[in-house]
């Protein structure tokens, strides 16, 4: 399997490559070059397995030779066994024709884990292997830093700098990076929003005067591997409810594009997908460019689902790019110029492409609230505030008679006390993993929201 960039003059890569690459050096993002399928036979045949047997399954043709197929299922069985459900991702029922997809019984309580913690492994299987060492520079909007944090704490081939917006992620999501002590773990806090911190980490990849002392590396879901690990649950979910022989829809909360995407790269892989709603909240780039063609960014308003609070959504480059006619050169000036301007109008290739299979509505926070008080009071539910604005949506979209609707529940309603206690009057405790979090100290550094000002930071204290 070889890998090629989004924007086209990238140099093609392996799947170890484009794990240590994080992004193209020109720019754009890694994809396969061709999807590889699945028959309705080969997808039956997974019903029942276990879900490290099943994510092996799904991730073998993505590794292609660089991993054999028992190295991969060693990796599988120590990343998802750390996950306290033994499901791993189970599904719970709501009323006749709606589930959520509980994603988050990793470490760090929200779906990150699960690929974050194969990441992890991945970063130590491919560095081992040549000796190296990766400056792993992230943003994240909550989720992302604690997830990335806990899969490569305490590694020696790994350093980690974790930029988030300073203010604008919940107390606990904040203090589960800033509390955790190891050598190879930096938390920077940075004036501005997560699309100020995503547009830094994309800058360093291309300063050739870190580039030329540091091999930096990518968490965020820039990198392939991300995507690829969350394409399983999509088959865990289809596989309970009936699938192959049985369409299912998906509501997603989304930001960054990435987990949407991955549903979009199961479809291609065979799954029988009826629709992928793109459920966002009042920053609602998505949904106006999925309904309207204009991909144009304003800036972030802070809500009550911080993680979404995104304008600029790395991943809608790979759709782009996959539905529009894999042309990298046309992306490639696209891109440029919505760099330029933070606007851009969708092709009609674009469009036509995307509404195969993809829907989206937008919540704001009155529609937010009404989703966690419905799934509190009707379905005995709490759930937390992004994983609302996705039932939101599922309960909203118009599907063909009995296809069943699955919301992905992306976080542990106990990340977001204050918004939940707020909508539902329930005060969602930590579970006892890590129930210590607000007795551990804090250490993280607060810089201006300027790129020079990290990036000096980073080259000054990486090792
Ligand atoms: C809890 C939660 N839900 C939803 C999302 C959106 O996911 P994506 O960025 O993959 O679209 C994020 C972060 O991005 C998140 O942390
Ligand atoms: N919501 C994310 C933002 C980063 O997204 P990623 O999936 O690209 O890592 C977060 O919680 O950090």
């Amino acid at each position: 399997m070889k890998y090629v960039s989004t924007r086209g003059s990238a140099p093609a890569l392996d799947f170890a490559g484009v794990t240590l690459a994080g992004l193209a050096s020109d720019g754009g993002l890694y994809v396969p070059e061709g999807w590889p399928q699945f028959s309705h036979e080969e997808i039956a045949v997974m019903r029942g397995l276990p879900y490290d047997e099943l994510a092996a399954r799904v991730m073998e043709p993505f590794v292609g030779d660089c991993l054999t197929p028992a190295r991969l299922r060693e990796l599988t069985a120590k990343a998802y066994g750390r996950f306290s459900h033994k499901a791993v991702t189970p599904l719970v029922q709501l009323d006749e024709r709606q589930w959520l997809l509980e994603l988050f019984h990793g470490p760090t309580l929200a779906f990150k884990d699960v690929a974050l913690q194969m990441l992890g492994l991945l970063f130590e299987e491919f560095l081992a292997r040549e000796d190296g060492k990766l400056t792993i520079v992230g943003a994240t909007s909550g989720d992302t830093g604690s997830a990335a944090i806990d899969a490569v704490a305490g590694l020696d081939r790994v350093e980690i700098f974790m930029l988030h917006p300073k203010g604008r992620v919940s107390d606990v999501q904040r203090r589960q990076m800033t509390t955790v002590r190891a050598p190879n773990v930096h938390n920077i806090a940075i004036d501005g929003s997560f699309d100020d911190a995503q547009a830094m980490v994309k800058r360093i990849f291309s300063d050739a005067d870190v580039t030329a002392k540091h091999r930096i590396g990518a968490v965020n879901s820039i990198n392939w591997a991300r995507l690829m690990a969350q394409v399983v649950y999509y088959f865990v979910a289809s596989l309970q409810l009936g699938g192959p022989e049985r369409k299912l829809a998906f509501s997603v909360p989304t930001g960054n594009f990435g987990d949407v995407f991955a549903g979009h790269v199961a479809a291609r892989m065979g799954l029988p997908i009826e629709q992928l709603v793109v459920a966002t909240n009042v920053n609602d780039i998505l949904h106006r460019a999925l309904s309207a063609g204009d991909y144009s960014a304003g800036t972030v308003t802070p809500t009550a689902a911080p993680s979404m609070d995104i304008q600029v959504s790395s991943n809608f480059e790979r759709l782009l790019f996959d539905v529009g006619g894999r042309d990298g050169a046309a992306l490639a000036e696209q891109m440029r110029g919505f760099e330029s301007t933070r606007a851009m109008q969708l092709t009609n290739a674009q469009r036509e492409g995307a509404a195969r299979l993809f829907t989206s509505l937008r919540a704001d926070e009155h529609d937010m609230a009404s989703a966690m008080r419905w799934a509190c009071e009707d379905c005995a539910q709490v759930i937390d505030p992004h994983t609302a604005i996705g039932l939101h949506a599922a309960r909203a979209v118009e599907l063909p008679v009995g296809v069943p609707v699955v919301t992905l529940a992306t976080a542990h309603p106990a990340k977001f006390p204050d918004a939940v206690e707020r909508a539902t009057g329930t005060r969602p405790s930590l579970p006892p993993r890590v129930g210590d979090l607000f007795a551990r100290e804090e250490a993280y550094t607060e810089l201006a929201g300027v790129y020079e000002a990290v990036r000096d930071h980073i080259v000054g204290h990486a090792a």
